[in-house]
């Protein structure tokens, strides 16, 4: 089996990898029949020139290979016919601007298996970027406080060489006494989140400390769903009915917001839910908050103040209040800053890189060798032989231009 590492072609360009040079070693190594070839980059966070060390053809043009790995959307013009491409191509969502990427596909007989529709049979994703998204979001968080009160000046993620260098800056983080952080979320981004607040030295309390006590140190607590939804009717969280049908449950987030000065958001969120608060609940003297890193990033979400993402290059704005609208970043002390980059694993590339490859040899590239017994490539396949599969067969009218 021939494997190509593409190009990232998107604007701006993605610095991430499917695979590391001594990743790519590995797969050969325990897949004597797998060749991998890596198309010429500028722009990866591995120069071409460590796979040539590595003994890797790296190629100006990857159609020697069947299966084609990526990251990001691949331009239209790009996209060789008949082959098998592996990417995150935005479209299980019948996301407008990927239309048209969807219908060449299509037109191209291109098999596309989408990263993100990896999952075992439980539905848990096999692969995902999750943890470094959480780490920057929450390394992102500190650094705003740092500007946003003067207390100290803190590099940029994606100025650090990697992750061991970031946990080197966060030596120079010094939060008040008493200073509470409420992150959401148990998942790979909440549990990322706290591994960096952990390697801050803040300390982690129960929610029910959280809200009740006060500290001598920074403290902060990590919340699950029913720590902060309660049912509509009865007393009893059942999680799946939470999953399932969370219309039935209501926000009971307030009690967090009047005691924490700083959110992290790393929980998924379901658009029939209640969000956390209110525009309404931010303009009580008593909303404590004054820092937001929204790392679950839904536009007009469950944060009202997120009402749009923001970019590496420029990370965070304030929100008003009062009138609901953004402003310049820490320009009024009445204002909450909010930090709603969306792609925060590219401020770390090799590390998340190096996570993603893993997952991709342990978790996904063993169902190419087994004939995919259980399921997992069949059910992650979006396109084949110029048609939608029977499971996304309801892109059709997305894919016609209908909805
Ligand atoms: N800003 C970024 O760059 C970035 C990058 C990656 C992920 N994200 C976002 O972060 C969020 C969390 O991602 P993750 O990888 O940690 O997910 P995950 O599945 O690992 O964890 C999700 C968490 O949310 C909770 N949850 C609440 N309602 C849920 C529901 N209906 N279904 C499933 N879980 C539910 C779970 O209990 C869990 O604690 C997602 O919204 C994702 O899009 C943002």
């Amino acid at each position: 089996m021939k494997i190509g590492l593409i190009r990232e072609g998107k604007t701006p360009p993605d610095k991430r990898v499917v695979l590391l040079p001594e990743q790519c070693l590995l797969l050969q190594e325990r897949y004597p029949e797998v060749q991998i070839y890596v198309e010429k980059s500028p722009v990866r966070c591995v120069p071409d020139t460590d796979y040539e060390k590595a003994g890797l053809p790296v190629v100006d043009n990857i159609s020697v290979a069947d299966l084609l790995l990526g990251i990001k959307e691949v331009p239209i013009e790009a996209l060789i016919p008949e082959k098998t491409y592996m990417f995150f191509s935005h479209t299980i969502k019948k996301q407008p601007y990927n239309r048209k990427l969807l219908q060449t596909i299509l037109q191209k007989h291109i098999t596309l298996i989408d990263f993100e529709c990896l999952t075992d049979e439980d539905g848990n994703r096999l692969i995902a970027f999750g943890r470094f998204a959480g780490i920057v979001g929450a390394y992102n968080a500190l650094w705003t406080y740092g500007k946003r009160f003067g207390a100290y000046e803190l590099k940029r993620a994606y100025e650090c060489k990697d992750y061991e260098e970031l946990k080197q800056e966060l030596k120079k983080v010094k939060l008040p006494t008493n200073y509470k952080i409420v992150l959401t979320g148990r998942g790979r981004v909440g549990n990322g989140a706290a591994e960096v607040l952990d390697a801050a030295g803040i300390r982690k309390v129960s929610p029910q400390e959280f809200v009740g006590q006060t500290f001598e140190k920074p403290v902060y607590a990590q919340l699950a769903s029913r720590d902060y939804y309660a049912p509509n009717e009865g007393i009893y969280f059942d999680e799946k009915e939470f999953y399932l049908y969370p219309e039935r449950f209501h926000s009971d987030f307030l009690k967090y917001a009047l005691t924490a000065d700083m959110l992290i958001t790393g929980h998924f969120w379901n658009p029939r839910s209640e969000p956390l608060f209110t525009v309404d609940d931010m303009q009580s003297p008593a909303f404590k908050i004054k820092i937001i890193a929204d790392i679950t990033c839904d536009i007009r979400g469950s944060v009202p103040s997120t009402i749009r993402a923001t970019t590496i290059e420029s990370p965070v704005y304030d929100f008003d209040p009062f009138t609901g609208k953004e402003r310049a970043p820490f320009s009024n002390a009445r204002f909450v800053t909010v930090m709603a980059v969306d792609n925060l694993p590219c401020e770390l590339p090799l590390d998340a890189s190096r996570l993603f490859g893993r997952q991709f040899i342990e978790n996904v590239f063993p169902h190419f060798m087994n004939g995919d017994k259980e399921g997992v490539l069949t059910r992650a396949t979006i396109a084949k032989d110029g048609k939608l599969t029977p499971r996304y067969a309801y892109l059709q009218d997305y894919v016609e231009g209908k909805s």
